[in-house]
């Protein structure tokens, strides 16, 4: 058996969806790892570590080594710009980022944009040529238009449901968003037989995968 792999798992929607594509391509992993509020979880029979972080945290665990290989949206891997390998499009946990806004947005100068990606969101608008204040915020961006706060924000849609129950509407979509497995520079090398085992019993399950 090879090297122990420590996996930096995501807790929350993204978990619940990996661990569904883990078991499907044929990793054990115990029914109760579902529902523990443990962090750090040997799961011996994979030959695997799992490590249960705050989404937003994956890639930061992974570019320092202390996971060799991680499970995170494509969002948060272009708000947080780590040094990371991006191995695979998991093809989970389908989103979009956009920019929203009341219906009755007008176009003005020095908008004020809410959202829970300020790096991304100041990249968009620099790019398109326009001068925003980005505010940042953590959750429940879609109050900062009803109250006043913002004119614009930038926010993950997926049903679109929020958007509705909240009278906003999407102005544009920015980029489409799924789950990525990343992998640490050094643990790549060091650990390759078993990522890449891990890599090619996951592309035969994911969504969209030809299946044989
Ligand atoms: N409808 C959705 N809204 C938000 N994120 C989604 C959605 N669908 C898929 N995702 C993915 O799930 C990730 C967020 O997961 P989750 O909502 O569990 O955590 P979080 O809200 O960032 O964290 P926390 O609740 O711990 O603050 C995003 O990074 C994105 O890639
Ligand atoms: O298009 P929908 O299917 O309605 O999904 C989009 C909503 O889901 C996310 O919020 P989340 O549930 O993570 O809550 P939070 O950002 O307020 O923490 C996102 O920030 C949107 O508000």
């Amino acid at each position: 058996m090879g090297e122990v792999l420590k996996v930096a798992m995501p807790k929350g929607r993204i978990y619940k969806k990996a661990s569904q594509l883990f078991r499907e391509a044929g990793i054990f992993i115990p029914d109760d790892v579902d529902d523990s509020r443990r962090l750090v979880i040997p799961i011996p029979e994979a030959n695997m570590e799992f490590i249960m972080a705050k989404p937003v945290d994956v890639p930061t665990y992974v570019e320092y080594g202390v996971a060799d290989i991680g499970i995170v949206g494509k969002d948060v891997l272009l708000e947080e710009n780590r040094d990371v390998y991006e191995l695979l499009d998991l093809g989970i946990a389908r989103c979009r980022m956009s920019v929203i806004a009341l219906p009755d947005w007008k176009p003005g100068i020095h908008l004020r944009v809410a959202t829970k990606y300020p790096n991304v969101a100041t990249r968009y608008f620099r790019e398109q040529g326009e001068q925003v204040e980005v505010i940042k915020l953590n959750g429940s961006i879609e109050l900062a238009p009803l109250i006043g706060l913002a004119d614009r924000i930038v926010d993950m849609v997926e049903t679109g449901q929020t958007l509705k129950d909240n009278g906003l509407v999407e102005r544009e979509s920015i980029f489409g968003i799924t789950s990525r497995l990343i992998a640490n520079r050094v643990s790549y090398r060091m650990k390759n037989n078993e990522i890449q085992e891990l890599c090619d019993r996951l592309e035969k399950v994911m969504p969209g995968a030809v299946k044989s």
